[in-house]
C-alpha cells in the first residue's frame, strides 16, 4: 500500500511544473471549426453557432472556437469536442480576449480553451500578469496564444501557453501586407515551437490543409470560408448585378 502511494506521488513530482499538471493537449490533431457571430453580421441568432457546430463534429472536426459567452453556453453540453472560447474586445488594438473579465465570461460559460491575444499591440494588462492569472484562477483551462508573426511568439513562448496560433498573421500593422493563408510563417514557427502551432487565418481548401500540414501544423483553423457564407455570396449577387447591368445597358 505503502509502495502504491510512493509510485502515485513520484509520479505527480515528476509530471508537476509549479503549480501546473502537466497533461495531454485537450485539442486533437485536426481541423477546427471557427464558428464566430458579431453584431453587424446579417444573422445573430445562436442557433447558426450550434448547427454548424453539429454539423463540423459530425464529420470529425477536433474542436469549435467560438466568441463571446452566449456562443459558448449554447454549445456546452451538445457537442462532445472541446469549445476555444475568446472575446473580441474591440476596446483595445489587441483585442482578442485582452482582459481578465473577458477571459471569465468565456470560461465561466464553460469553454476549455481560450484564445488570448499575444501580439505586441497596446492591451490593457501585460500578456504576462494576464497568463499568471489564468493559470491560478482557472487551471484546468488550456490557453492558445493568437500571434502575428515569430518575433510574438517568442516574447509569448516563456509563459508557456499550451498552443500557438498563426491567427492574428495580417491583421496587426506589421504583418497588414502578408499573403494568407501565411504557410511559411507556420514552417518557422514548427521549427523552433515546443508546443502545438495551430494553422489560422485564410485557410479555406483542401490544397492549403495539406501545405498547413507539412509546414508542420498541429491543426488547421477553418472559419469564413464556411461559416460567412454571406461573403461568399454577396460577391455572387455583386457579380450577377454588375454583369447585368452591362448586359442591359447594351441593349
Ligand atoms: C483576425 C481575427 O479576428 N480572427 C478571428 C479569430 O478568432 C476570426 O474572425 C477568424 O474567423 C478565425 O481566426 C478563422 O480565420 P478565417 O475566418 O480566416 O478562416
Amino acid at each position: 500500500m505503502i509502495k502504491f502511494f510512493w509510485r502515485i506521488f513520484q509520479f505527480c513530482l515528476r509530471n508537476c511544473s509549479n503549480e501546473r499538471v502537466v497533461q495531454l493537449e485537450k485539442i486533437q490533431r485536426g481541423i477546427i471549426l471557427s464558428v464566430q457571430l458579431e453584431p453587424t453580421d446579417p444573422i445573430t441568432d445562436p442557433c447558426f453557432v450550434l448547427s454548424m457546430a453539429k454539423i463540423a463534429e459530425s464529420v470529425g472536426a477536433v474542436a469549435i472556437r467560438t466568441n463571446g459567452r452566449e456562443h459558448v453556453k449554447i454549445l456546452k453540453g451538445k457537442i462532445n469536442i472541446p469549445i476555444i472560447g475568446l472575446v473580441k474586445n474591440r476596446a483595445y488594438e489587441a483585442y482578442i480576449t485582452p482582459t481578465f473579465e473577458d477571459v471569465k465570461e468565456v470560461v465561466s460559460a464553460g469553454c476549455d480553451v481560450v484564445a488570448i491575444d499575444c501580439t505586441r499591440r497596446k492591451r490593457p494588462v501585460p500578456v504576462e500578469d494576464l497568463f499568471s492569472m489564468v493559470r491560478t484562477r482557472f487551471p484546468h483551462v488550456e490557453i492558445i496564444a493568437d500571434i502575428a508573426d515569430e518575433f510574438d511568439a517568442e516574447r509569448v513562448l516563456p509563459l508557456k501557453p499550451d498552443y500557438l496560433a498563426t491567427t492574428l498573421s495580417g491583421y496587426t500593422d506589421y504583418t497588414k501586407n502578408v499573403k494568407l493563408p501565411n504557410i511559411e510563417l507556420v514552417k518557422r514557427l514548427s521549427s523552433f515551437s515546443p508546443v502545438p502551432v495551430i494553422a489560422e487565418g485564410g485557410y479555406s481548401n483542401e490544397e492549403e490543409i495539406t501545405q498547413a500540414l507539412i509546414a508542420g501544423a498541429y491543426a488547421v483553423v477553418v472559419g469564413t470560408a464556411i461559416t460567412r457564407p454571406w461573403i461568399m455570396l454577396s460577391k455572387l449577387v455583386e457579380t450577377f448585378r454588375s454583369t447585368n447591368g452591362s448586359r442591359s445597358e447594351k441593349r
